[in-house]
């Protein structure tokens, strides 16, 4: 048997552990020389629908699906369980076959290709998994020169290569170690390595950081986004969390019930949530009412007395506008104190919520009068109630 039989054979054993697909083994052993430099990484769905045959009938997981990712972008794709996701990512290395439309890769409707041409086109797109399906017999080293070992590339290069690869990833020390002796994070930064083995042009995420923990997420999110600046690589994402869009994305689709709710750079996304998908996904990020103010907030002043009243200011982005203390105070011919809110910087826009409470004894200008042109201190205003 030859040595790329054995290896495909052994993934084949590891597999059940793992449970993966035939489909996700190939897309594991696939050959990947000659080492040659990227030259794209486009994505092109048009039309793309996928329906499932169940037990309890057909399932609609994609349904009319039409857009581009540009070659050397981050893509993020969220959506709540069951979405279709996974099904989407799924189609670009034709782990998935849509049953309609087309996936076009780089000019090229991947529908079209026979069996040696798909094996050329996973070549070039590399995959990580959410429980990152390293082989547990192998140490690091091996598990990242697998697909180089598969595709016959010579001992001496392979070890170049891995050394890189891992040297990228940070794991420069940990060539002779187990999986089992490493950290979430230290295992998918092997899946990474591994899936770049191929020099690939795109890198195929599917929930790659939902197994960690926050601090370890965002380790992970950075190393991607290196490997997107200094390589140029496309990298497509899917998660559940709008934070991870946040931090890494350039362009985000919102996907429901298998249709597109929303697609857009991630700042417009963020700021101007059009889908009621959208704003539950972004709903726990939002700066909300603290209990204690809710519990004090009136809906009207009270009759008697000193009171504040409370004024929400939201920023979604727009026109490079974002919180100045001092003219919002001059504005409102105020002193103002921050009660609650914060502002995130998304893609260099500024979005957020401020609550300030002022002395309800000073008569506010009309508030429409300051969301808009020259003398706009925020994008939406209004008054959220008082507090005695
Ligand atoms: N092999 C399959 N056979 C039948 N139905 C399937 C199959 N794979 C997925 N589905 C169904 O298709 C729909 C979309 O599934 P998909 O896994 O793409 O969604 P998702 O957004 O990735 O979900 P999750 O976040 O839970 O992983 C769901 O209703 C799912 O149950």
């Amino acid at each position: 048997m030859s040595s790329s039989a054995v290896l495909r054979r052994s993934l084949a054993q590891v597999s059940e552990v793992f449970s993966l697909s035939d489909a996700e083994q190939e897309s594991l052993a696939t050959p990947s020389v000659p080492l040659t430099q990227k030259s794209g990484g486009s994505v092109s769905f048009q039309s793309v629908a996928k329906v499932y045959a169940s037990s309890s009938g057909a399932v609609h997981a994609l349904d009319g699906i039409s857009l581009d990712i540009p070659a050397g972008s981050i893509f993020g794709i969220i959506g709540r369980s069951g979405a279709g996701k996974s099904s989407l990512l799924r189609t670009i290395n034709r782990l998935e076959k849509p049953t309609g439309g087309r996936v076009v890769v780089d000019g090229v409707d991947i529908g079209t290709l026979g069996e040696a041409d798909l094996v050329a086109l996973r070549r070039r797109i590399g995959m990580i998994f959410q429980h990152f399906n390293l082989l547990s017999a192998k140490t690091v080293f091996d598990n990242v020169a697998l697909p180089l070992k598969v595709a016959g590339v010579r001992p001496a290069e392979i070890k170049q290569r891995v050394t890189e690869l891992l040297a990228l990833v940070g794991l420069q020390d940990k060539h002779h170690v187990h999986p089992r002796r490493l950290s979430g994070g230290q295992k998918q930064r092997v899946g990474i390595a591994r899936a770049l083995a191929t020099r690939p042009e795109i890198l195929l995420c599917d929930e790659a950081t939902s197994a960690l923990d926050p601090e370890t997420t965002q380790s992970i999110l950075q190393l991607l986004r290196d490997i997107n600046r200094r390589l140029g690589i496309t990298v497509i994402l899917i998660t559940h969390e709008m934070s991870v869009i946040r931090e890494i994305a350039d362009q985000v689709l919102v996907l429901e019930q298998g249709r597109i709710a929303e697609l857009g750079e991630v700042w417009k996304v963020f700021g101007s949530p059009q889908h009621d998908a959208t704003k539950a996904l972004l709903a726990p990020l939002q700066h909300g009412l603290p209990d204690d103010l809710q519990q004090r907030l009136q809906s009207q002043p009270p009759a008697s007395g000193h009171y504040d009243v409370v004024l929400q200011l939201d920023y979604n982005g727009e026109d490079g506008l974002e919180p100045d203390f001092a003219r919002i105070a001059q504005a409102l011919n105020a002193q103002t104190r921050l009660v609650h809110g914060g502002v995130d910087r998304i893609q260099g826009h500024a979005h957020g919520r401020l609550l300030l409470a002022l002395d309800g004894a000073i008569a506010l200008p009309a508030l429409s009068n300051l969301t808009q042109g020259p003398q706009a201190i925020a994008h939406r205003i209004g008054v959220l109630g008082y507090v005695v």
